[in-house]
């Protein structure tokens, strides 16, 4: 039994979803089949969970939303008009709308519910368009497939009693269809994973199934080695493991969501990323272990939107809790911090700029200084994260030299260099406005 996972771009409309039904048709173990909200048609074009997002700002605004709701209706009545298909979904649009406005439930989770209509319109649409086709086929909502999660809106964790429901799927005949992106709590608040979510229910499906292999489909025809909106027609990875793709994930590779792996690596199932405008290609598969390649690295990642929060203090060794009391104040005040490279006698700590607002930096300053006593404490915003990754890395010398002559050759200075400790990985902070020359520099470096 295979899952297969169609993305945005693979659903993002009429002449799209024939590709998605030919390749349903094409592999009878395809049965489970999970879904996003359609993506953007083209480069100019929104997607429309960015439309809801739209839609509940307004309402949180105390603003109208008509004209959200009309352009999130507009791209299912092109879908179900173009495959002549009958027209219900929009009307139940409409009213999923109303029914979760009228709620009681906290904001946090009605922007929750209007986000999930997205996909869990498509899945009905598809699921309708393979029943026309002839073929055996039902929507499936996550609830009744067991897809519990839990009450974090926006970043949903799976619950591990999920999988032992999910596993009921296979004794299924038909086709399943079931919505990305979100899953019920115990008590039947709808919540969802965070953005690119889609890509954690196809892996939480795939292992509750214990599915042969988990097929994810976008729209390129494999991981490359190098961000393509980067450099241009980069090489194509044919294989990576599990590790290797969990860094370049986490470090911008938005093909595949960086949580996703989780789930399917835990049951042992290979996951290949595919192109549904080329379902024959070979894709790229994902597995525990691989052939050390001739390179041991077997890509470079880069990501804009992080921040250094910078603590100096003579003999900070010497003081026991230091570095404690200090991640102390970010948890205190809900902040997550990524990295944490320090010297002897000072500290930073990397955070996702989106964890800091403005507001919030004054509160933590102040409380560095009052609580910590520190020399000096300051915050550099506009920093990119750079991973060179491959599980070779950790057996081959000369890879840090490398490079650091690549920054040097890009003129690129290095605000921060720290080594992951699986050795998979080597990470550098760079500021933002240096990323793609760097990154294309790195490129030259290990790969032409
Ligand atoms: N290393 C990479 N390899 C392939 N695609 C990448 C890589 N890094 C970023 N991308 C981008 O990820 C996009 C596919 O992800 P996404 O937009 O989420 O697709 P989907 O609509 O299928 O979910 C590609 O079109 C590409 O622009
Ligand atoms: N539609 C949701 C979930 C998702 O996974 O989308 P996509 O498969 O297009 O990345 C989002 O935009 O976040």
């Amino acid at each position: 039994m295979k899952v297969a996972k169609f993305g945005g771009s693979s659903v993002a409309s009429a002449e799209q979803l024939r590709k998605v039904a030919n390749i349903i048709t094409d592999d009878s173990d395809r049965k489970a089949i999970v879904v996003s909200a359609p993506g953007k048609r083209n480069e100019q074009d929104t997607k429309v969970t960015d439309l809801l997002i739209a839609l509940g700002e307004a309402y949180q605004r105390g603003e109208s939303y008509e004209e959200q709701l009309e352009q999130v209706v507009a791209r299912f009545r092109d879908i179900t008009n173009e495959l002549g298909l009958d027209d219900n979904v929009l009307s139940e649009i409409k009213e999923d709308v109303k029914e979760v406005f009228a709620s009681d439930y906290s904001d946090a989770f009605k922007i929750d519910a209007i986000k999930s209509i997205g996909e869990d319109s498509l899945a009905k649409v598809l699921s309708n368009y393979l029943k026309s086709l002839g073929l055996q086929a039902t929507y499936l909502n996550p609830k009744d497939a067991g897809i519990y999660v839990s009450d974090e809106p926006g970043s949903a964790q799976i619950l591990e009693e999920s999988y032992q429901y999910l596993y009921k799927l296979r004794d299924r005949e038909e086709i399943v269809v079931i919505p990305g992106f979100f899953g019920y709590t115990k008590d039947g608040k709808l919540v969802t994973f965070s953005r690119g979510g889609s890509d954690i229910t196809g892996s939480i499906v795939a292992a509750g199934v214990q599915a042969d292999l988990y097929e994810n489909f976008t729209d390129v025809d494999s991981v490359y080695c190098v961000n393509p909106n980067i450099v241009k027609n980069p090489k194509e990875i044919t294989s990576l493991t599990y590790k290797e793709m969990r860094e370049l994930s986490y470090a911008g590779f938005s093909v595949f969501h960086d949580e996703a792996l989780i789930p399917a690596f835990k049951a042992s199932i290979p996951v290949c990323i595919k192109n549904t405008n080329n379902p024959n290609g070979l894709g790229t598969i994902i597995v525990a272990q691989k052939e050390t390649s001739e390179n041991p690295v077997v890509g470079i990642a880069s990501d804009t939107g992080f921040l250094s929060l910078y603590v100096s203090k003579y003999l900070m060794n010497r003081e026991l809790g230091f570095g404690r009391r200090l991640l102390n104040i970010l948890e205190d005040e809900c902040i997550s911090f990524e990295h944490t490279p320090s010297g002897i006698d000072d500290l930073s700590v990397i955070i996702r700029e989106s964890q800091l607002t403005k507001e919030k930096e004054q509160i933590v300053i102040n409380r560095i200084k009052n609580e910590l006593d520190p020399d000096t404490v300051y915050i550099e915003r506009d920093l990119a994260l750079i991973m060179i990754v491959g599980e070779g890395m950790d057996s081959t010398i000369g890879i840090a030299e490398k490079a650091t002559s690549a920054f040097a050759k890009a003129n690129v200075n290095l605000e921060m260099i720290n080594q992951g400790s699986s050795e998979v990985s080597m990470m550098f902070g760079v500021k933002a406005s240096g990323v793609e020359a760097a990154v294309k520099s790195l490129y030259k470096e290990f790969f032409e």
